[in-house]
Formats: C-alpha cells, structure tokens, sequence
C-alpha cells in the first residue's frame, strides 16, 4: 500500500499493521488535536504528505494557499465530506447538511443559509440572551444559598448551549438549570458520546469496511434518539401551523424553507459586526432554490443544529473559562468592558449590536478558537479525477480519495502565529489582526462548506459569557487543573479532567 504515496513521491508516514495513522482510534493513545499536530509536524517542508487511516491514503495538505485553492478555485472537485453514513443507514445523519453530498448539498445549503444571516440572528438574540440572563439568576440564587460553586465547566456549558439550542431551534424553552433531568439533556449526553467502544467500532467499521457497513446499515445514533427528534419537531411545527404561532426561531424559518418562503434578504452582511471569526457565504449559498423538502429532510437539519451546535460552543465555552481563570489580566480587561457596556445599559437589556460592538470580547473568541478549535481537522472529498499541482509538482488524486485540513496544526504553526501556545488575545486586536493572514485562521473551516453557524455560534459564545463574567469571577479551585491536559479521544477535544471553574460572585 505504501506504493500509493512513493510512485507521486509523496513523504508519508509509515504506517503500523492493520491500523495504518490511526492507531489512536484503536489504542486510543492520542488526543485529537496532538494526531492532527503530529500529522502537520511531520513533514515541516512539504506542503502535502500522506497518511493511511487503516490501509486507505488519505492526503494531508498543509499549505493554507493550496488549501484555499482546493477548497475555493477548485471546488467542484472537492465539495463534500466523506459519507460516514448514508440516507438509509441513519436517517438523520445521512440527510444532515454536513452529510449531504451533490446537488442535493448545494439546494439544502441555499434553502438554510438565509437562516444564519446577521439579520436572522439579530432576531434570534432575545432568545439566547434570555437564557444567559436566567444562567447567571439561576446561577447567583444556587450560591448565595450556600450551594456549590465549583463547577466543571463542559458539564454546565452543555446546559445552558442545550438550552440555547432548543429553544432557537425546537421552539422549546427547557431550563437545564431547574430541570437538569430533562429529554433534551439526556439526549445531548447519548449523541455527544462518541468515545464508546461501541461508536468508535462502528467508525472504524466504516473507515474499514464502508460498504459492507452500509449495507448492514448500522446506525451510529439510535432509534430512540432518531424518535426524539421527529417527534419534538413534528409536535412544534403542527402547534405553530394550528395557532398561527410565529417565533423568531430556526422551526418558524424551517417552516417558511419548506413553503418556500425563505429567501435570501438584499441586505449584505458586514464580517465586522458579527466578529473577526464569521466565515462569510459563498455564491453557492446565495443562490435561490425550487426544490420542495421532506418533513424527514427537515427534521435531520434541525437534529445537525443541535448535534453541530451544542458541542463546539460548549467546549470552546469551557476552554475559554479556563483561559480566562489561568490569565486574570485578560479576564479582568474583559470584565472591564462587560462593565462599562452595563454601565451605558441604565438597566436596560443589551442587545445584538451592543455584544457584538465589544471589541475585547470578540478578541479573546478569536483567540480562544485559534488555541482550541473544537474542530481540530475537517475532510473533503475528491468527486472527479483532479490533477494536483503546486510547487514544480503534479499528480492525479482520484475520485474518492480524502484530504484533510489540519486545522490545529495551522493554528498552532509559529511562522502564521508567533508564539503559538500562548493564550493571547492581543493578537486579535485592531492593530494586529491586519497581520493575521485570513487563510491561516479557519476555526469555521473554508470555502462554500464553511460552518453555516458561525454567526450563530460567535453570539452565543459572546452572550453566555457576557452574563457569566458580569455577575462572577472565573477562579481556581481545588479540582482545578492546571496546566490543562488534553483527554486521549480521538474523535472530540475534551480536558482530561474536566475544566473545573469557581465562580465567585461580583460584588
Ligand atoms: C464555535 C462553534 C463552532 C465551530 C468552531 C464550528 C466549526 C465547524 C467546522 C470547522 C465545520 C466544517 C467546515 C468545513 O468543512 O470547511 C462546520 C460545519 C457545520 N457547522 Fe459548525 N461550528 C460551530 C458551531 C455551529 C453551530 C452553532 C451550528 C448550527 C447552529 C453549526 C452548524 C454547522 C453545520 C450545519 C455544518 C455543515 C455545513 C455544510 O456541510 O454545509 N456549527 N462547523
């Protein structure tokens, strides 16, 4: 197999019996974000290398420019993500947004992208504002009555992003907080688990034995959970269509999408105003669709936006908890501004353009995404036969094969970033993020399959943490660790040990 790389003259790793890279799938002897670094640091001069993911090549480009080229110029070449699981072996999976492939991608990603504009998202504030308002009540009630004020921030955060999720994209309002118990939550906790022995069998399955696995259709989610979703969304949407009831939230622009009334506004969006990180929609996003959806096509994105959505927004929350408690003079520069913003509030609530106004705040985002994006790599796939070309090289990549963008390893490369370990959100500042050169910071990926929630998730980011730091302080506590170790799973970034934050009430 390693005749693969050697006849293109391709540096690879060697691969190891039967596992190939991928021993941390098997072993689980690796963090995902230390595979993606050794990957990326392998071969410092190359800007592509190879890897075996069991005994398939799979390519790892390195170069930001050849990235963009790949995923932009020649997109038509490389527009999807490899199908772990099709329409038939998980219903909802399979006909997620992520996991659509074709024209079939393309008509999904136009009918959803009017949701995520600023303009949408703008309405949607008051939503996700609430929740944070009722964190820190609900938080500072717990406190002040003697109760616990240590908290393992991944485990809260999935509260509150939970809660978040649900109420802007399932209409309905849980409170995690009063109900910890509750079917969103359990729900959350079975498909953000995918470090069972179990799932990783069924990945490895699927790296492996792809068809066979399709053919088996094992499902990487259960029925219960596939039955959770149809029924929440189903029980909202005949509720909303019955009374006439119209909600700024993801079900009412789900409903218009399927009458076909969801259309792009002529409005153009500003990347400044909705933070440095927003990824901006491409043309195959903007344009307009005649194609009429299933209630099923629906039910799966709503399932994608809670899958895709609580998890990287509540880990990049709970690594930037930890930041913000390891380095006080950033936590105490961002508490000034909350401040002073409260301050100019007289009371009132803030609002979409006030939070996203807030210079600092979108600094130590940017940053804390740069440090620990929760997607350390992301893949494409080549659907035609494309010839490869950079420096005086050239070779075929054929359909089918994978490359990877190591996501990670760019963040954390010296020459983009100067000292790359350092939580420092000044690099992000007016002044310095003119040097910051765009295709090296892509915590939202590239290219038209960029992250359709990045405005989403950047306001909730902000707005969670808004409240959070005007009513405590992020501080130390014994089950703290610090520094932080990153968990050996090889599919999710995750702190060894939690990240355990005090929150020790403001005066
Ligand atoms: C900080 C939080 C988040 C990060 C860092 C993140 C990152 C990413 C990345 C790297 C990708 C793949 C992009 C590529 O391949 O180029 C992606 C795709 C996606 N994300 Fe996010 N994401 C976040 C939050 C969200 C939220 C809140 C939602 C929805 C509400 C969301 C929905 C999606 C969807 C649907 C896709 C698939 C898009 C497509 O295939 O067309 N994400 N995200």
């Amino acid at each position: 197999k390693e005749e693969y790389f050697l006849r293109k003259a391709i540096p690879y790793a060697k691969p190891k019996f039967i596992v190939g890279s991928r021993e941390d799938f098997l072993l689980r002897n690796s963090a995902l974000t230390e595979t993606v670094r050794k990957w990326y640091n392998e071969f410092p001069n190359d800007k592509v290398s190879g890897i075996f993911e069991f005994s398939t090549p799979a390519f790892i480009v390195r170069d930001p420019k050849l990235l963009k080229k790949l995923t932009v110029k020649d997109f038509d070449s490389f527009p999807d993500h490899r199908m772990f699981l099709s329409e038939e072996a998980d219903p909802l999976f399979g006909r997620a947004l992520f996991s659509l492939q074709g024209q079939k991608w393309r008509d999904m990603r136009s009918t959803l992208s009017p949701a995520f504009t600023g303009s949408k998202m703008r309405q949607m504030f008051e939503l996700v504002s609430s929740v944070g308002q009722q964190v820190a009540t609900t938080l500072n009630a717990q406190i002040k009555n003697g109760g616990d004020s240590s908290f393992e921030f991944k485990e809260l955060a999935r509260k509150f992003t939970v809660d978040t999720i649900a109420t802007c994209a399932f209409g309905i309002e849980v409170n995690s907080f009063a109900h910890p118990k509750n079917d969103f939550i359990r729900i959350s906790g079975k498909i953000s688990n995918f470090n069972s022995f179990l799932t990783m069998l069924k990945f490895i399955g699927y790296f492996m034995i792809p068809k066979l696995m399709r053919l088996l259709k094992v499902r990487i989610f259960d029925e219960e959970t596939t039955d959770f979703f149809q029924k929440a969304i189903n029980e909202t949407m005949r509720i909303r269509e019955r009374d006439g009831i119209i909600r700024h939230d993801m079900i009412n622009l789900l409903i218009q999408a399927k009458q076909g009334k969801l259309t792009h506004e002529k409005e153009i969006e500003k990347k400044t105003i909705d933070g440095f990180a927003t990824v901006e929609e491409s043309q195959v996003g903007l344009s307009t669709v005649t194609r009429k959806w299933t209630d099923e096509d629906l039910y799966a994105q709503c399932f994608i936006f809670f899958f895709a959505g609580f998890d990287t927004v509540s880990t990049v929350m709970s690594f930037m908890a930890y930041e913000l408690m390891v380095n006080t003079d950033a936590q105490k520069k961002l508490q000034k501004e909350i401040d002073e913003m409260n301050e100019v509030l007289e009371g009132k609530q803030v609002n979409y353009e006030q939070i996203q106004g807030m210079k600092y705040m979108d600094q130590v985002v940017c940053e804390t995404l740069r440090l620990w994006p929760p997607a350390p790599a992301v893949d494409r796939i080549c659907v035609k036969d494309y010839e490869m070309e950079y420096d005086d090289k050239k070779y075929l990549v054929e359909k089918g094969k994978v490359f990877y963008i190591p996501i990670f390893g760019i963040h954390h490369d010296g020459r983009y970033f100067e000292n790359p370990e350092k939580f420092d959100p000044e690099r992000f500042s007016e002044e310095n993020r003119r040097n910051i050169d765009p295709d090296t910071y892509i915590p939202f990926g590239l290219g038209p399959r960029n992250c359709i929630g990045s405005r989403f998730a950047l306001m909730e980011l902000k707005t969670i943490i808004y409240y959070l730091l005007l009513n405590f302080d992020f501080v130390p506590t014994a089950k703290s660790q610090i520094p932080l170790k990153i968990a050996k799973n090889p599919t999710q970034l995750q702190a060894e040990n939690g990240i355990w934050v005090g929150f020790s009430p403001r005066k």
